[in-house]
């Protein structure tokens, strides 16, 4: 560990599940105090590493938010959004996280358990045999429609949509376009109606169907902008259209990104399981402003 008066040098990783990138944190003993600058700094290409979002990885047993899932899951993924608000539950986040923890040796490859805001989650990392560069699933959970039934949301073109509003640990409006190009510049966050539908803010999610099982999808994530995939965001989309198509049956779907393919398989009961890529690219250090303590 390197300290100096003004910034301590740690480890970090990078890596994307369908080039959704993030910046892992390893902070066993929850010693960082992350705040927004910093967030934003580290996220930003031109200051920082470059990212959608930071996975500050901290033993549930040293982060108070994450104390009372303790007996359930050994590490809590603290996900940040680029502009430095936390995110309850990430897709893609998480299984980059969960291919971060084994390749290190802090999980065993396999099924194990990773809290979050939105609660535990079930990771399955196939072991090294299947390559590092294998999948990893992450178990979703049961979509809810928390509604209001009359969501409209506009584009930066001026194009509206009825929209469908699905939790699936975090909030999503889905809207269901003839061609994606329709839903134009989608770095612009769309206008979101009624305004108090969503009261910290939403991922908007484009949407086309290819077929009964094949969907293709562009995103506009809530605190980030557009991004090359979203892993909640498939699974938001899954559920919007089985809701619309009536499709109650277990199923198995395909989910076409800007950043890759992910894969949806939703159960008789509804629990969603995700799978997609996710790998670490990068290692290294990286300087962070002395917060008093550091990270082992
Ligand atoms: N990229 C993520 C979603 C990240 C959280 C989102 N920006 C939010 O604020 O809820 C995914 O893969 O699910």
């Amino acid at each position: 560990m390197n300290t100096s008066t003004q910034t301590v040098s740690v480890p970090f990783a990078k890596g994307h599940g369908c080039a959704n990138s993030f910046i892992v944190l390893p902070d066993p003993h929850g010693r960082f105090r992350l705040n927004e600058a910093t967030i934003c700094s580290l996220a930003d290409p031109h200051t920082g590493v470059g990212a959608d979002g930071i996975l500050r990885a901290v033993r549930c047993a040293a982060e108070p938010e994450a104390a009372a899932m303790a007996d359930r899951a050994e590490w809590f993924m603290d996900y940040r959004n680029a502009d430095g608000t936390p995110g309850s539950m990430c897709g893609n986040g998480i299984r980059v996280l969960a291919r971060y923890l084994v390749d290190t040796g802090r999980c065993t490859p396999g099924s194990f358990a990773i809290a979050t805001r939105a609660g535990i989650r079930h990771v399955y990392v196939p072991d090294r045999s299947h390559g590092l560069r294998g999948t990893v699933t992450v178990a979703m959970g049961i979509p809810a429609f928390p509604g209001p039934d009359d969501i409209t949301v506009t584009t930066s073109g001026g194009k509206s949509w009825p929209a469908t509003h699905v939790d699936v640990g975090n909030p999503h409006a889905v809207v269901f376009v003839d061609a994606l190009a329709d839903a134009g510049d989608l770095s612009i966050p769309p206008a979101v109606e009624p305004a108090g539908a969503y009261p910290f803010g939403v991922t908007i999610e484009v949407a086309v169907v290819l077929g009964t099982d094949h969907l293709a999808l562009r995103v506009h994530e809530r605190g980030v902008g557009e991004t090359r995939a979203c892993g909640t965001g498939a699974c938001a989309a899954v559920a919007a259209h089985r809701h619309h198509t009536g499709q109650s049956d277990a199923a198995d779907y395909r989910v076409d990104l800007p950043g890759g393919t992910l894969h949806v398989s939703v159960a008789a009961d509804g629990a969603m399981t995700l799978t997609g890529p996710a790998v670490i690219t990068t290692v290294g250090t990286i300087r962070l402003p002395h917060a008093g303590e550091t990270c082992d």
